[in-house]
């Protein structure tokens, strides 16, 4: 299993944001994330990245305890994340950006051309040389995306990517991930874009009030009463 949760809990004062959870992921899978305001989607991405900690055995990568790690540990044994304010820097060329991503310590394995794939793969390959600055907004968002790949992707955690896109540029998201998670790297999906989510997402997970209520394909969870009545607002 690339990515084992168990007993993923958090509290902020006298709010349990998050209760036991449990969530496996498999290499090249994508997990939808789903749930109402509040329900703790973003807690437990935060989890996940490393912003704050948690008991080592509640979170693996590939069997390896890593919830005492913090977020630069993690994300130099493949476990990435974006942002939803995409962090680029604007007078440097897309490559350029991939350069700058992650602190290349010591036997850091970083290669040019490892950034080729992800590159092609968030439809930029052409757009190498370019200034980020003059990128649309739907391509800043991919070449994040990119950003958080290149180098050594195994687990990557997207918060909210179509935020603020067209139809188009969503459209284009989703081939994205699509081909992330045809590359084997595992996908977390946060986003309230649910033609997104239920278009590239394997299995969907749904939090309410910091619990999983429901966990299945997009087409049993859609129709799962108690996420309808929790999630949808239906029969309330
Ligand atoms: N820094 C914080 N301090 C105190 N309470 C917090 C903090 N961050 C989140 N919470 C609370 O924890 C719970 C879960 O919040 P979280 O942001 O994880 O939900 P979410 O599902 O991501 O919501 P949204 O869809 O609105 O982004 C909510 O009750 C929220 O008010």
């Amino acid at each position: 299993m690339l990515l084992a949760v168990r007993g993923l809990a958090c509290r902020y004062g006298g709010v349990q944001a998050l209760s036991g959870l449990d969530l496996d992921l498999a290499a090249g899978e994508v997990l939808g994330l789903i749930g109402p305001n509040g329900s703790g989607k973003s807690t437990t991405l935060d989890l996940l990245a490393g912003l704050r900690p948690s008991p080592p055995d509640t979170l693996r990568l590939a069997g390896q305890p890593i919830g005492h790690l913090p977020a630069h540990r993690r994300a130099r044994l493949g476990l990435r994340r974006t942002f939803q304010e995409p962090r680029l820097v604007a007078a440097l060329t897309v490559r350029e950006n991939l350069a700058a991503a992650l602190p290349v310590g010591r036997g850091w394995p970083w290669r040019r051309k490892d950034d080729m794939p992800w590159l092609e793969a968030c439809g930029l390959a052409h757009d190498a040389g370019r200034l980020a600055g003059e990128l649309s907004f739907g391509a800043r968002r991919r070449l994040e995306l990119a950003r958080a790949l290149s180098p050594g992707p195994r687990l990557v955690l997207l918060d909210e990517p179509a935020a603020g896109l067209t139809e188009e540029e969503v459209g284009m998201l989703g081939e994205t991930i699509l081909r992330i998670r045809r590359a084997g790297v595992g996908v977390v999906l946060v986003d309230h874009v649910m033609r997104l989510v239920m278009a590239v997402s394997d299995r969907l997970a749904v939090l309410e009030r910091g619990c999983k209520i429901a966990e299945g394909s997009p087409a049993a969870v859609s129709a799962d009463p108690r996420v309808r009545r929790v999630y949808l607002g239906e029969g309330t």
